[in-house]
């Protein structure tokens, strides 16, 4: 992929997992800078990545082709509107924004610039494990498109969404699910906990049951969820009774209301800020 010098701007979890995959993935450590107010982060991510830091973001934003805005979204006007007041230009810089909440046009107001990509990545990409979501206005020409989507390629899997309400989706689906997971895993691991496992035994059995799971469905493609549920669950056996109590209870209208929530809380986002 091109090797574009790339800043990324706040150098939290979402950048530190997306700076991790892109090193794993060969895009050279001198090509990636990150910015942050405070210096402990920025030193952990020079440390064990070489990257270039700095607490300045406009001599980040001047130094890179494209920038990747990975503040909280709360702080994204601020952010800008210091970086403009500081006179920096953002003129030919391709901008990938990651913050959830936060339309394009909205981004163009902050920005005055146009050439905007907006994602949405989730953690796994520290370890290449990725899933982002990719929106771009149709005036945005393909190099750039082809630029954030391998950036993106890099640190996991893609999907562009044609309408841009499609990233509220991703964020219930891949950008937020991540800790749907743990959620789950650590109810799991209370429980196995209680019965008298050790915690380091209870997080063996988890981790090692969700890492088979998961890539038992990536193995499969071909083979449908409930069909591999189905070769798990003997007839008057135990786990039809543990699936009888999470369908009686309704697990999939409890998923499905709680991924309506992130959505909403999504669009809330977009007309606050
Ligand atoms: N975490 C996730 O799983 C995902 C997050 N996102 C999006 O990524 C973005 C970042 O989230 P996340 O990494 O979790 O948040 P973090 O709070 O971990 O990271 C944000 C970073 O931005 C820094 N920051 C604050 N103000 C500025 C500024 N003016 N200039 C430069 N840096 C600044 C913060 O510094 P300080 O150390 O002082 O707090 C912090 O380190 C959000 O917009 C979120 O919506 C998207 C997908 C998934
Ligand atoms: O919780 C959040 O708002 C961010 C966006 C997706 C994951 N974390």
């Amino acid at each position: 992929m091109e090797k574009r010098k790339l800043a990324f701007i706040g150098a939290g979890n979402m950048s530190r997992s997306l700076i991790s995959g892109l090193i794993q993935s060969g895009y050279p450590a001198t090509a990636i800078m990150a910015t942050n107010p405070s210096s402990e982060k920025l030193e952990r991510l020079a440390a064990d990545f070489g990257i270039h830091i700095s607490q300045d973001n406009t001599q980040a934003t001047e130094w890179a082709q494209a920038i990747v805005l990975a503040v909280k979204p709360q702080m994204m006007a601020n952010m800008l509107a210091e970086l403009q007041a500081q006179g920096a230009s953002l003129d030919g810089k391709l901008l990938i924004s990651i913050a959830a909440g936060i339309s394009v046009s909205r981004l163009e107001q902050m920005t005055g610039q146009q050439s905007i990509i907006r994602t949405m990545p989730n953690t796994p990409s520290l370890l290449g494990l990725g899933m982002t979501g990719l929106y771009a206005r149709p005036h945005i020409e393909q190099s750039e498109r082809d630029y954030a989507e391998h950036m993106m390629q890099a640190v996991g899997k893609t999907l562009w969404v044609s309408d841009e309400d499609g990233i509220n989706q991703v964020i219930a689906a891949a950008g937020s699910a991540p800790a749907y997971f743990f959620l789950f895993m650590e109810a799991m691991a209370a429980q196995a906990l209680q019965s008298g496992f050790s915690e380091q035994e209870a997080r063996l059995l988890v981790q090692q049951t969700a890492l088979g799971a998961a890539n038992m469905v990536a193995a499969n493609p071909d083979i449908s969820l409930s069909e591999l549920r189905a070769q798990v669950t003997s007839k008057g056996g135990t786990t039809a009774e543990a699936i009888r109590h999470f369908q009686e209870q309704g697990l999939a209208q409890l998923v499905a209301n709680a991924m309506t929530a992130a959505v909403t809380r999504a669009r809330e986002l977009e007309t606050q800020l």
